[in-house]
């Protein structure tokens, strides 16, 4: 087996997703024998199929809460990358128990079905939205991250290396903020504004592909990683949108703070901060490696630092409008979007 992307065989969960599919076709340049593509829905295999065309891409149809479908996947792979999950906030305060099968019995299956074909790594997704949860999304990310240290430490002397990466909102994304501004002002409606204050970190999907590039390469077992990145408000945000769109004055609707939402959001909560190795644009959380002997917790108190600030979209680089402006330059669909305008 080999731990680097030359030559080798990578399944992807989640694979159709905006992550997936931009993480297969990096790693299509990369060298790989191999990328499969682990999902349910097999229209979006078959779109995908076609997008990318490429012999090297298999496509693999199941469930992660089934487990054998799972198996069948992963038996052969050299790398894991988990990115199935429900991740919508609304529709897990709704279905809660649907977000327990699939974020938290799902990761277990294909954690273990990793370790069982001593794949080399596998490289779990989570989110900011798991520290200090406040909805069944966040909650249950935050599970599977707990069940992901807990396997890390079982099978601690197995071939697999199980770590985790945190990463924000990606920009851009489907049904997110940024789109929804600028179809808010190319359709001539006012924008939509829960709270100007609020602040969340601005990461690219291209970036995520990074982190999770850096956790496979960097990892020890039960490893955390998250990418250090900027953050803006909201209000800097939309501003920023209404420039490259080049509406000077927007009109704005502040319509209040959405059900299951936070002012700001954390990457790294209190303890870990404390714990945390700054790796310069990355933080490397170790597990903690206590074992079953549960004297350390209760009897010895914690041999680690008192707890530090918490890593936030508060508290981390605030970008001014014209740097928001910048950074949302960077982006394809952002440039798309400007030559469209002409
Ligand atoms: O009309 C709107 C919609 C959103 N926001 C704000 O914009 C920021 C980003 O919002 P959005 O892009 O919707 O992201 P989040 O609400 O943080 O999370 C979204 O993105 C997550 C990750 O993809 C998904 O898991 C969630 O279900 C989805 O709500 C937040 O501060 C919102 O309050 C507005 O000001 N006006």
């Amino acid at each position: 087996m080999t731990t680097t992307l030359n030559d080798a065989t990578v399944t992807i969960t989640g694979g159709t997703g905006s992550f997936g599919s931009t993480m297969a076709k990096h790693l299509l340049t990369q060298g790989v024998a191999e990328v499969r593509i682990f999902s349910r829905d097999e229209s979006k295999q078959d779109a995908m199929r076609h997008a990318v065309a490429d012999p090297r891409m298999r496509f693999y149809l199941g469930d992660v809460r089934d487990a054998q479908s799972v198996a069948r996947a992963v038996r052969g792979s050299d790398l894991v990358f988990h990115a199935a999950a429900l991740k919508q906030v609304p529709s897990g305060e709704f279905f809660p128990m649907e977000t327990v099968a699939t974020n938290i019995h799902g990761s277990a299956n294909v954690i273990r079905a990793a370790v069982d074909s001593n794949v080399k790594s596998v490289v779990c997704l989570s989110t900011d939205k798991a520290v200090y949860p406040i909805n069944a999304m966040g909650m249950t990310k935050a599970l599977m991250e707990k069940t992901a240290m807990a396997m890390a430490r079982d099978f601690i002397d197995s071939d697999t290396t199980i770590s985790v990466t945190r990463y924000g909102n990606v920009m851009y994304s489907r049904g997110s903020v940024i789109p929804l501004f600028l179809n808010q002002l190319t359709s001539g409606r006012p924008l939509t504004i829960t709270d100007p204050n609020m602040t969340r970190f601005l990461m690219s999907l291209a970036e995520s592909v990074d982190l999770v590039q850096y956790a496979f390469t960097e990892a020890k077992t039960g490893d955390l990683f998250v990418r250090k990145a900027p953050a803006s408000t909201v209000e800097t945000l939309l501003r920023a949108v209404a420039n490259i769109a080049g509406v000077a004055n927007p009109s704005v609707e502040v319509i209040g703070v959405r059900h299951g939402e936070k002012l700001y959001e954390s990457l790294l909560g209190s303890e870990e901060a404390a714990n945390a190795e700054d790796r310069g644009g990355y933080y490397r959380v170790p597990l903690d490696t206590r074992s079953l002997d549960y004297r350390p917790y209760f009897e010895e108190g914690s041999p680690e630092a008192p707890p530090a600030e918490s890593y936030t979209s508060h508290n981390t680089t605030r970008l001014d409008v014209q740097e928001v402006e910048d950074l949302l330059m960077t982006l394809p669909e952002i440039q798309e979007f400007v030559r469209d305008r002409g």
